[in-house]
């Protein structure tokens, strides 16, 4: 395992069954990601991205090749609540309060009630959701119920919030906002955070490493260390560092592309 490696993927491939045949989603993925990293992966549509992110979260098994998160299985990170999950939809209960959403994963674990009423609070407040808690999800914005499923990822206070495409459905306006509170959110707790996307300024934005993959069959075809400071303000994308970064990911994307 790489010296300080929070996640440490080794020459794992995963392989579907279907009736069609064989399904080729991740070929040879190697990938190591450091405490604290802000990784994004990007790539085309089907490229393996979700399945890298489910087999991190032990919720695929490779077909060869070894995770480890944490220095151990994924299943045992699982257990250990190592991570948190975001998906593309909020997926907020919509018969359940803001609150009784984030209080719903503590509950089935059996938290206390006063730890449970604290933990809601607290995530609450890191989202920037402080006296929403007693709405119910139709009565919030698409960005804000985006930010209560972050909230209710961070219940656990895991180490690693892994984040599916959680900003592909909002605007261009109210995604440049979520960004900059993610980035603020990120330096606040110290979270590893591994993020897929299909935008180039969001992943070069966010990112401490960009991993550019290609389809057919899912692999990495370039890994970027941003030499970007970590405190970006927004019109950090107008700077020629950024755009260079920005420049090297649409190169490797190009590479990669099969077009057919
Ligand atoms: N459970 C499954 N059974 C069969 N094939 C699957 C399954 N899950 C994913 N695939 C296939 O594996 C490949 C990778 O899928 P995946 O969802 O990981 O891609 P992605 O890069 O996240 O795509 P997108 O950007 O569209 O979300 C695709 O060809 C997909 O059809």
């Amino acid at each position: 395992m790489t010296e300080g490696a929070i996640i440490d993927a080794r020459d794992v491939s995963l392989t579907f069954q279907t009736n069609d045949g064989p399904v080729h989603a991740l070929r040879d993925v190697n990938l190591s990601v450091e405490k604290g990293d802000f990784v994004s992966f990007i790539g085309p549509s089907g490229c393996g991205k979700t399945t890298f992110l489910r087999v991190m979260a032990d919720l695929e098994q490779p077909t060869a090749g070894t995770v480890l998160v944490n220095g151990v299985s994924p299943e045992e990170a699982r257990k250990a609540r190592a991570y948190g999950y975001v998906f593309q939809a909020a997926g907020l209960y919509p018969w359940r309060t803001i609150g009784g959403n984030i209080r719903l994963p503590l509950e089935i674990m059996g938290y206390d009630r006063p730890v449970q009423a604290r933990r809601v609070k607290e995530v609450l407040e890191l989202v920037d959701l402080a006296g929403f808690e007693k709405k119910y999800p139709w009565q919030l914005s698409g960005g804000m119920q985006q930010r209560a499923s972050i909230a209710r990822a961070l219940a656990f206070d895991a180490d690693i919030l892994l984040m599916d495409e959680p900003f592909g459905a909002l605007d261009e306006i109210v995604r440049d906002h979520l960004n900059e509170q993610l980035l603020a959110l990120w330096a606040r707790t110290q979270k590893t955070i591994c993020f897929v996307t299909h935008s180039i300024p969001e992943a070069v934005y966010l990112s401490t490493k960009i991993v550019v993959m290609s389809p057919r069959p899912g692999r990495i075809t370039d890994v970027i260390e941003s030499p970007l400071p970590r405190e970006r303000p927004l019109d950090i994308r107008d700077t020629p560092e950024f755009l260079e970064i920005a420049h090297r990911v649409r190169e490797g994307l190009r590479a990669g592309h099969a077009y057919d």
